[in-house]
């Protein structure tokens, strides 16, 4: 039977912390990393005024003239923060496919709270600490950015923690390779479309997301996201009041050797009879390793009989490919 929507799974019972509620949770999580690589959670903990009010300020932000947005212009150099306009980005272009721009704008906020140090800020840093860039305006913006990306911090934490009590891994196992994580905290808008789209583009077009795994806060405008089955259909991704969706990204499926999948999604245009009036956002935090992790294959996911399919790499090698190969040439 072809699944119609992606499993809704109650954290809760994890974080609660007894025995019974972590081996519950893990489960589902477990099933539900093997079979889509996609699930809405639910009983996460964030304060649903520090949700509104993320999406409040995002949404304001978008709503500016474009000369203020571009007060923020991402730096020259492909540097990843600050406002990247209108089909910026091609990331159907992270896959080897040629595709016009996304029809998306966007703000990438990277670490917050960077400490001083050679780790952070020498030659082998990259742009992976750079700083961010902070709109004038809405009022309010970067201390409400901060705070959520602190959230989405610990809430990846948790479920890092899950994903390894469900990989049959110590629950801290992934900590040392996250402690310096270099996150992206995504805002993304998907204007009205007053024109057609070109052939093959999308508001984003398809491609798996680079890290670990993705915690996403998205409205129920159309022209939404979908989700593709290991069979090959696609599943419409609908975000409930309330819960986040997430998903899992590359990282998680090399460790894992291809027991969890990173699952190819893609944002679709809305149906043209209303594309002059869906404007749809998205707040996205891409929860990314130590840029000098060695990705290999988990201690419990290899054996004589299943043997590693990936030699190893760091994280910077996957990011810096996935990241170059995305970006206009403006
Ligand atoms: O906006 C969305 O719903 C998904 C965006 C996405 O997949 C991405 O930016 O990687
Ligand atoms: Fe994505």
């Amino acid at each position: 039977m072809k699944m119609t929507s992606i499993p809704v799974i109650d954290i809760a019972p994890f974080l609660a912390g007894t025995p019974e509620g972590r081996e519950q949770v893990a489960a589902q999580i477990r099933q539900a990393g093997e079979e889509i690589g996609f699930f809405l959670i639910k009983g996460h903990g964030v304060d649903q005024d520090l949700i509104d009010d993320t999406y409040a300020a995002a949404s304001s932000f978008f709503r500016l003239p474009v000369d203020d947005k571009l007060t923020i212009r991402q730096p020259p150099g492909n540097i990843p923060r600050g406002y990247t306009p209108f089909k910026g980005e091609t990331l159907a272009a992270s896959l080897g496919k040629a595709a016009p721009g996304d029809l998306k704008e966007m703000i990438d906020i990277g670490p917050v709270d960077v400490p001083v140090g050679e780790y952070y800020s020498g030659p082998e840093a990259g742009y992976y600490f750079y700083k961010n860039l902070w709109p004038e305006k809405p009022a309010g913006f970067q201390g409400t950015m901060e705070t959520y990306y602190r959230r989405m911090n610990r809430l990846a934490n948790d479920l890092m923690a899950i994903f390894a009590h469900a990989l049959d891994l110590p629950e801290n196992f992934f900590f040392d390779k996250l402690d310096k994580n270099i996150s992206a905290l995504r805002l993304i808008c998907y204007p009205e479309q007053d024109q057609a789209p070109e052939p093959g583009q999308l508001r984003s077009g398809a491609h798996t997301d680079y890290g670990t795994l993705t915690i996403l806060m998205a409205d129920k405008a159309t022209g939404g996201l979908q989700a593709q089955h290991r069979d090959g259909y696609w599943v419409d991704v609908t975000p409930e009041p309330g819960t986040y969706v997430v998903n899992i990204g590359d990282i998680m499926q090399i460790w894992t050797n291809d027991r969890w999948v990173s699952t190819l999604h893609r944002v679709v245009n809305p149906p043209s009879e209303v594309a002059d009036t869906s404007r749809r956002h998205s707040i996205v935090f891409f929860h990314q390793p130590n840029y000098d992790s060695i990705i290999e294959t988990l201690p419990s996911c290899f054996s004589a009989d299943n043997p590693s399919k990936y030699g190893a790499i760091t994280y910077k090698e996957h990011w810096n490919y996935k990241w170059n190969a995305t970006k206009a040439k403006m």
